[in-house]
Order: C-alpha cells, then structure tokens, then sequence
C-alpha cells in the first residue's frame, strides 16, 4: 500500500485550489443482473441515487458528470432535476462499452471545467463508496498521477480453459479492482484517445498500463461491490440495514 507525504489540512489546501470532478458511469446494459440495476431500490433509494449522493456530499468533489444510458437519458435527467445535487454538470449519453462511455464524459469534462485537476471515474454501480476511499483516491493521485482502488483477493486465483485449470498465479500478488480510479485530467482524457485505447479495457487503469504509465493502488473496501449479479442484492440490503441499526 503507498503511503503519502501531506498532511490532511495541507492535502485539503491542496485540493480546494485544485478542481476535482467524478465521472459516474451509468449507461451499461445491466445484462448479468437482468433489469437495469442503476434504477433497482436499495432499502428504498435506488442504486444510482446512492452513488451520486456519496459524491454530492464529499467536500473533495466539485463537479459531477453523469453517463446514462440513451434509454434512461430522460429518466436520469428528471431525476436530477428533482434531487439537490447542485454538483451534477452535465448528464450526457453513453457508449457502446464502459470504456466509450468514460470518454464521453472526459471530453464533456474538458469542454465545461478545462482547468480540472483531477478526475475520478466510478461506476454507478457501486453505491457503496465511502469518503474515506474518495479521499484515500485524491492522496494517492497527488503523488503517482494516477491511482486506483483495490483490495487483496480473498480466495484462491486460477486461470481456466475449456475446464482445466492452465496456471495458479501467485495470490500475493493479486488484488481485486475497484473504482473510484482517480488521475491527473489530462493524463487519462489523453490516454483515452490514444490508439492503444481501441482495444476493450474493462477499466481506465488499463489503458495507462498499455502506455507504460505507473497506476497505483489505495485500499478500497470490501463492502465498496459493484452491484452486479442477483445475489449482490442480498448484500446491498443486508449492508445497508447493519449500517442503520
Ligand atoms: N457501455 C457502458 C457499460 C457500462 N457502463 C457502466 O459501467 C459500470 C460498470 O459496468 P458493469 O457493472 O459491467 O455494468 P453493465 O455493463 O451494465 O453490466 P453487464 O456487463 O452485466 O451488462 C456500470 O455502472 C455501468 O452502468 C457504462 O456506463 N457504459
Ligand atoms: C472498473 C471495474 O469496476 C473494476 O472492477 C470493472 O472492471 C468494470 O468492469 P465490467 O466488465 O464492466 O464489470
């Protein structure tokens, strides 16, 4: 895990002269979960809700760039309008993969607050991000430019084909992707237009890596999941009522 140098009062001086915006990406197809999990109620309040408010209240966040879906455009912009997230910039449609639809709200981002810092990309499926992972984000990419949240795995790592099992990579060694991944703006909108952004990336460190450029990793949390499949549900509710009681 990296340690950095700042203070938390001088890291926070730091950051209020510098902008940071997030991107939340929320224009996928929902396929494994089997309806649209950004609209799904939570204990009541829908995913995409969730995830936007954590956002709308960190201090660390100036301005929000929502992505949705060309079905769910309407819809998400009404609901914007009937909430007070005053951060919410712009709410503009997606693209075919995650990848298109991070680029989509890069060059929305460079167009309205050119000056931004710092960018975070997080998936609007994970409502559960906390403001210490937002701020564990902004100090890593202080230091390393572009930095990303993980966990260590758990269980076991094997690499399979057609059923058997091909190698055992080392589970030191292997940690568990989150977002927010968090860079310097001009770093990653330039690395999402690269020729090495064409290929599928299922997350934006990985088109740094393909340019040799350092990513490192801050601790997430266990409890920050994607909401994905059906059984995520079970967690959601039973988490958010742990957080109640
Ligand atoms: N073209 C896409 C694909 C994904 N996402 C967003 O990226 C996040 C992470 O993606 P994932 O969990 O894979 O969502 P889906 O692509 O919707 O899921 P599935 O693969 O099951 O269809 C989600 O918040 C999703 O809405 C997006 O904005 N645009
Ligand atoms: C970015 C991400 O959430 C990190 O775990 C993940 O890679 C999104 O990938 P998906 O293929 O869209 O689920």
């Amino acid at each position: 895990m990296i340690a950095h140098p700042l203070s938390p009062v001088l890291f926070r001086s730091i950051f209020m002269q510098e902008k940071s915006a997030v991107i939340i990406v929320a224009a996928g197809a929902s396929r494994r979960m089997g309806r649209d999990k950004l609209w799904i109620p939570l204990l009541g309040r829908i995913t995409l809700a969730r995830t936007i408010d954590a956002f709308q209240a960190s201090p660390l966040i100036d301005s929000i760039i929502l992505i949705a879906s060309a079905e769910q455009l309407t819809a998400t912009r009404t609901l914007c309008k009937q909430e007070a997230w005053d951060k919410i910039q712009a709410v503009v449609p997606g693209g075919l993969r995650r990848q298109d639809s991070v680029c989509q709200g890069l060059d929305t981002l460079a167009q309205l607050q050119p000056t931004c810092r710092w960018v975070m990309v997080h998936d609007g499926a994970r409502p559960f991000v906390t403001e210490t992972i937002i701020e564990a984000g902004l100090k890593a990419a202080q230091v390393h430019l572009a930095a990303i949240a993980a966990m260590p795995v758990k269980d076991t790592i094997k690499q399979v084909r057609n059923d058997i099992i091909l190698d055992t990579p080392e589970r030191s060694l292997l940690w568990m992707v989150q977002t927010p991944q968090v860079f310097a703006f001009d770093l990653i909108h330039q690395a999402h237009h690269s020729p090495l952004a064409e290929d599928d990336a299922t997350d934006d460190a990985l088109l740094l890596e393909r340019l040799g450029h350092p990513v490192a990793v801050f601790p997430g949390s266990y409890t920050n999941i994607k909401i994905t499949t059906q059984e995520d549900l079970l967690f959601a509710e039973a988490y958010l009522k742990g957080q109640e009681s």
